[in-house]
């Protein structure tokens, strides 16, 4: 049976078909500031993001993902952490039953109520498919929500939800630009680290942003109106899809800010 966040498929079972679960760069981890180590030679992300390139949403049965037209360098992330360009392919959430969880990424043990992901690939190689499997194949940004005000960019979102309610559901998603759902410091933490869900693989360059963007609990209990489960099947929210910390295995984590 596939992978999934239940107890018969969820993280502690991941193991079993991917047994890189248990591997030396796992994702995500616990950040804790006071033993990340500044280092001065990280510049600031440069994230240039084309919304023309924006493609469709869809629900893919683990989360809900936009995905982008990545054939030209449009929208893509230099700098920070990486050499050369990563284009953006898609980005998704990952979130909790209620608002004490989610994140995948915790803050000296806090938890967020959800997490962005905008995952970009490397141009060295010739498409994601191909970088996925490299120790330098990926780079995806980290974005923390924490409740507070609505956030008109999130709503645009999630006034699509309707259609893309069950697992397969797709719908065309045009000129959004994912700029707007980013904090306005971008001071990050970064380390090497893996894929959050199955194939789990070890490809992802982190870089996890200090400041949340604001999310309302309304907007939140939007988001756990999705499924996981597909038209006709028994109903299934989609909740609780983040896979809790690993071990750290002697990686070091670095601020790019004081
Ligand atoms: N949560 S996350 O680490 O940002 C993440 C980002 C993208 C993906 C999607 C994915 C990435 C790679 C593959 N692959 O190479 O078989 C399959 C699925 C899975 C997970
Ligand atoms: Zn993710």
């Amino acid at each position: 049976h596939a992978w999934g966040y239940a107890a018969n498929n969820g993280p502690d079972k991941w193991a079993d078909s991917f047994p890189i679960a248990n591997g030396p760069r796992q994702s995500p981890i616990d950040i804790v500031p006071g033993e990340a180590s500044y280092d001065a030679e990280l510049k600031p992300l440069v994230l240039k993001y084309d919304p023309s390139t924006c493609l469709e949403i869809l629900n893919n049965g683990h989360s809900f993902q936009v995905t982008f037209v990545d054939d030209t360098d449009s929208s893509t992330l230099k700098d920070g952490p990486i050499s050369g360009t990563y284009r953006l392919k898609q980005f998704h959430f990952h979130w909790g039953a209620s608002d004490d969880k989610g994140s995948e990424h915790t803050v000296a043990g806090t938890k967020y109520p959800a997490e962005l992901h905008l995952v970009h690939w490397n141009t060295k190689y010739e498409s994601f498919g191909k970088a996925a499997s490299q120790p330098d194949g990926l780079a995806v940004v980290g974005v923390f929500l924490k409740i507070g005000a609505k956030n008109a960019s999130l709503q645009k979102l999630i006034d699509a939800f309707e259609s893309i309610k069950t697992q397969g559901r797709q719908s065309s998603f045009a000129n959004f630009n994912p700029a707007t759902l980013l904090p306005g410091c971008l001071d990050y933490w970064t380390y090497d680290g893996s894929l959050t869900t199955p194939p789990l693989l070890e490809s992802v360059t982190w870089i996890v942003c200090k400041e949340p963007i604001s999310v309302s609990s309304e907007q939140m209990g939007k988001f756990r109106s999705l499924l996981f489960s597909a038209e006709g099947e028994a109903e299934s929210c989609m909740v609780d899809n983040y896979r809790p910390p690993q071990p750290l295995k002697g990686r070091s984590v670095r601020a790019s800010f004081k």
